[in-house]
């Protein structure tokens, strides 16, 4: 295209000057389509160039600007060739080295011509030298002493930062015909967004701050964007039927009569959600939160009783087969009594076993089946699949959640997490689910006391280990899971397990770990259980969800390589009886400044709110919630954590334009998110 063709926001990439076919293709690589793109290619960094530091006051290794005369340029030749070129401004000298200089720049490069430099020092031979630097002449008219920061893009093999520079201030001519889809909504406080962009990549403040206002205009329209393409998943889901599901509540009503507690508030009030989401044909996509212990397998049966009264099936998943052998169990327990059949399906069972499974599901003899991944093969056929229950999402890809929906009509989605996000946090991230949350644990609880310990105290802990026992406790030895190596995972637990053997030679200790058949797992743990065996010493396939209100203690070894999310699932799994609970954090010396800190929140918390936030405060969003792969959620202005009061405003405005303005919301998206994203793979 022509430099005089007239440049448009939505024009190629190519109108821009200096991009030439393969300099397309470069940027099309990066996401960079059009000229609007450029605009949203945010600085990385900034260098200040505005200050001409005086070569007499230069120290090596130090970065800056000069501007100066030259006083000589010496050819040096020899295998290579070299140019030393002389610069001084009055107060010192600094030797300019080149190693090619070609015609037209020595024609420029005279004696007494003056001369901007930008670059780094460094002490050669004859005194402080720059090698290559930027440069400008400065006796020349379009001489321009930098006015601004200097902004350094992100960048690809074969494109200079004078070619994004350039590409950029050619952009930003436009940047007033943005359209600004958020000025209605957010009223004169707020400055516009070519403001925001003009701050980003021609800055004259310092380096722009996130406090800044215009900055914080781009940061809500980021999170706005991001919010916007979750929820996008959300709405294509909602265009089919979902079964209505109006239950007369007396199959639950049975059930309360048999429970030996009553549910509490926050579990009625979560219920009362769930019931009122599937009285309705639009499908249920709930996120039930609740902190470990708080009681969610209660509120899951409530939900299944409410589709099995209208004779609608539900599939309950859970990431292992020990949690699926728990839940089964307990779901047994619950509901034979009135009548209802559970069904089991993990992949290691019997044919035989397996079969009948898949009959009695295809011709409804069983209402309610657990089990795990197994559930999505195709050869599991509902009859009237009406509610999908999934227990600790994190564990499930979105596509083998979309498998298994697409097992029923559209049935009723229930999640359960027990990562407890901040509220505003997870309306963003999981922006295609509602959210429910059990906000108080079950009465009579009593907190689990906290310690941490080197483990050099091992004798100690043995004493305090052989009291417990003494009392009719039981203990939780929990080594660390390597992510790297499930088989040096195992040999440490092995070790861990001789070790305690050795100690204490009259107890029964047993060990569980993920490389374990099913049935030997299942019946490790029915005998943990029943109290049978005394110590469990398992990798961290306990994490999440057994249920043993008998065991008081937990030991956890290697405490300082966990996550603090981890470590507060692992330790929810005590404290669930009467006795008072403890759990021992075992670290091995020395302990650096992070991780003592890290275990210092442990010891200090048991709430799982202020455990995530600080988890997030030291890890970051991206690791915590596992989105770091997908591209979401990678910000290039806001900051999840540092910008959370602005997380508040985004559902009010994404409801206000999904209503008025539908046509901005893709706008937004692609803005922000260009094509880096499959917005199905988000969940
Ligand atoms: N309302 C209640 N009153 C008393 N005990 C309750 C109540 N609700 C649940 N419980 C008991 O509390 C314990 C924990 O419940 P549950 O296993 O459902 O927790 P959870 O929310 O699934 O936690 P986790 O994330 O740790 O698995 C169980 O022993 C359960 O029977």
């Amino acid at each position: 295209m022509s430099a005089s063709s007239p440049l448009y926001l939505q024009s190629s990439v190519s109108a821009l000057r200096g991009v030439g076919p393969a300099l397309v293709q470069r940027l099309q690589r990066m996401d960079i389509w059009r000229v609007q793109d450029v605009l949203f290619h945010l600085p990385s960094r900034y260098q200040d160039r505005r200050h001409l530091l005086p070569i007499g006051t230069l120290l090596p290794e130090q970065e800056g600007a000069v501007l100066g005369e030259i006083t000589q340029v010496e050819h040096l030749r020899g295998r290579r060739d070299q140019w030393l070129v002389t610069l001084s401004d009055g107060t010192g000298q600094l030797y300019i080295r080149l190693f090619h200089m070609l015609a037209p720049m020595r024609a420029q490069w005279q004696k007494g011509r003056r001369l901007w430099c930008f670059g780094e020092t460094r002490a050669g031979y004859q005194g402080l030298e720059m090698v290559h630097p930027e440069w400008q002449m400065a006796d020349q008219p379009q001489f321009q002493a930098p006015t601004h920061l200097t902004p350094f893009y992100p960048s690809t093999q074969g494109i200079t930062q004078a070619q994004w520079r350039r590409w950029v201030a050619q952009a930003l001519t436009l940047v007033d015909q943005l359209p600004d889809y958020l000025a209605k909504y957010l009223g004169p406080a707020w400055p516009p967004l070519g403001e925001g962009l003009r701050l980003l990549h021609e800055s004259a403040e310092e380096v722009p701050t996130p406090a800044h206002p215009a900055w914080q205009r781009l940061a809500l329209e980021e999170l706005l964007a991001n919010h916007l393409a979750i929820r996008s998943a959300r709405t294509a889901s909602d265009e089919t039927g979902a079964p209505v599901i109006k239950a007369s509540g007396t199959l639950w009503a049975a059930f309360l009569k048999q429970l030996p507690f009553a549910p509490t508030a926050a579990q009625q009030r979560v219920i009362a959600e769930i019931n009122q989401n599937m009285a309705q044909a639009r499908p249920m996509r709930r996120l039930l939160q609740g902190d470990v212990g708080s009681g969610k397998t209660l509120v899951a049966a409530a939900a299944a009783l409410t589709a099995v009264e209208q004779s609608y099936q539900v599939a309950l998943m859970a990431p292992t087969e020990i949690l699926v052998e728990q839940l089964h169990d307990r779901f047994v327990e619950w509901l034979t009594p009135l009548g209802i059949q559970v069904g089991f399906l993990v992949g290691g069972l019997g044919q035989k076993a397996r079969r009948e499974v898949l009959e009695n599901l295809h011709n409804q003899r069983i209402q309610i089946v657990v089990g795990t991944q197994a559930l999505f093969q195709d050869e599991v056929k509902f009859a009237g699949l009406g509610l999908v229950i999934i227990d600790e999402q994190h564990r499930f890809g979105v596509d083998q959640r979309r498998q298994l929906l697409e097992k029923g009509t559209i049935p009723h989605l229930l999640v359960m997490t027990a990562t407890p996000i901040p509220r505003t946090l997870a309306m963003t991230v999981h922006a295609d689910l509602d959210l429910s949350i059990i906000d108080a644990l079950p009465p009579g609880r009593s907190p689990v006391e906290t310690l941490v310990v080197a483990d050099t105290r091992r004798a100690e802990l043995m004493t305090r280990m052989q009291h417990r026992l003494a009392e009719g406790d039981q203990i939780y030895w929990v080594c660390p899971l390597i992510e790297e190596s499930e088989i040096l995972a195992l040999q440490a637990a092995e070790t861990s397990y001789a070790d305690l053997q050795a100690a204490l030679p009259e107890v029964a200790i047993a060990l569980v770990h993920g490389r374990l058949p099913a049935a030997e797992k299942a019946r490790v743990m029915a005998d943990f259980k029943a109290g049978k065996t005394r110590i469990l010493v398992a990798t961290t396939v306990i994490e999440v969800g057994v249920d043993v209100p008998n065991a008081s203690l937990m030991v956890i070894e290697h405490a300082e390589r966990m996550g603090l999310a981890q470590l507060h699932q692992l330790r929810g799994r005590v404290g669930r009886g009467q006795r008072q609970s403890s759990c021992i954090l075992l670290y091995h010396p020395p302990l650096g400044e992070k991780a003592r800190a890290r275990l210092q929140v442990m010891r200090d918390s048991r709430d799982g709110f202020v455990i995530a936030r600080k988890d997030l405060e030291l890890r970051g969003p991206g690791e915590y919630l596992g989105t770091r792969q997908t591209g979401l959620l990678q910000m290039r202005v806001a900051d999840m954590m540092r910008d959370e009061a602005l997380l508040a405003e985004l559902p009010g405005l994404a409801a206000q334009l999904l209503h008025e303005n539908p046509g901005a919301v893709q706008a937004l998206i692609q803005r922000w998110l260009g094509n880096r994203l499959d917005y199905s793979q988000v969940g």
